[in-house]
Formats: C-alpha cells, structure tokens, sequence
C-alpha cells in the first residue's frame, strides 16, 4: 500500500519567555533545503516519540529536556514523496542549555504570527494558525 507504514516525525515549537519559538533552517543540499523548520525528526524504531524529541533537541541544538516537559499540541498529515508523513508537534517551554545550530544553517526566534510569513514544509503550514491560537 502506498504510503504505508507512514513517516512518524516528531517536532516542537521552543518556547521562550517572550513567547517567541524557535525555528531552523533546512542545509541547501538537502531535501526542502533553505525551508524553515521545526525542530524534531525522525522517530527511530523502539522509541517513544517523546524520547525521540528529546534525542533530537540534544543532537541538533544541544539543549535539554525532558518528556514530561513536552506537551501534544497538533498533528500534520501530508503526503510526503512516496510516504505519508504523520507529524506530531509538542509544544515545550522548559529545557537545559543555550540552542545552537548544530545541523541547521540558521536558527530565529520568532513571534507565532511570523510563522506565516517564513517559507516552511508543506506539512508545517496547517500548523501555524493553530500554533498562533495556542500561544
Ligand atoms: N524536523 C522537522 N521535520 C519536518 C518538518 N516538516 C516536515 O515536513 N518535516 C519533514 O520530516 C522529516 C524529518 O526527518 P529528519 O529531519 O530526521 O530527516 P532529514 O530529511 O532532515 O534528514 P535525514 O534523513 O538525513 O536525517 C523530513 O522529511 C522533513 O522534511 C518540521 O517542521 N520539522
């Protein structure tokens, strides 16, 4: 079946004290590169997707955090080449460290309602409106 089993990716809007999130930017070589992004990725096999956050905000921003700090907010479902992308995205507001761009080229903090205007994935789009509402 086409699109079976789907891609489990999991993501997070950072939050900081201004009520500004993070979002990175995607390296030019790769797929959608230049595209803003959240952080996140992949969710291994044998793993939690909360485990997976954590394990990706360490690898890619060097930051800590702990599953009971990310909280479910919304879901992207989008096709994504010949997979289906399920998305999950968290919402946190509480880690350990200072984010650094370990694999992204950029980082920006950025008000939700600037989200409209950056250009992201397909998938992230749905997601602004409801992450600006919830913000
Ligand atoms: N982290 C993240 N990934 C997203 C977002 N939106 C979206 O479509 N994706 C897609 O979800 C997948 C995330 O997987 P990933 O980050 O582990 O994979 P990647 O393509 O960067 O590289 P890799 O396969 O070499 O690790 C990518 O296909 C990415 O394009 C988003 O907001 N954040």
């Amino acid at each position: 079946m086409t699109g079976f089993p789907p891609l489990l990716v999991v993501a997070v809007a950072l939050v900081d004290a201004d009520g500004r999130v993070l979002v990175q930017q995607r390296p030019p070589g790769k797929a959608m590169g230049g595209l803003w992004e959240f952080p996140g990725g992949k969710v291994e096999a044998g793993e939690t997707p909360e485990a997976a956050l954590v394990r990706e905000l360490e690898e890619e921003l060097g930051i800590r955090t702990h599953a009971s700090c990310l909280a479910p907010a919304t879901f992207a479902s989008e096709p994504l080449g010949d997979r289906h992308l399920l998305l999950l995205l968290y919402v946190c507001r509480k880690w350990q460290g200072v984010a650094e761009a370990r694999h992204a080229t950029a980082l920006k903090w950025v008000r939700p309602a600037q989200l409209y205007a950056l250009d992201m994935p397909p998938a992230d789009l749905p997601l602004i409106g409801l992450l600006d509402a919830l913000l």
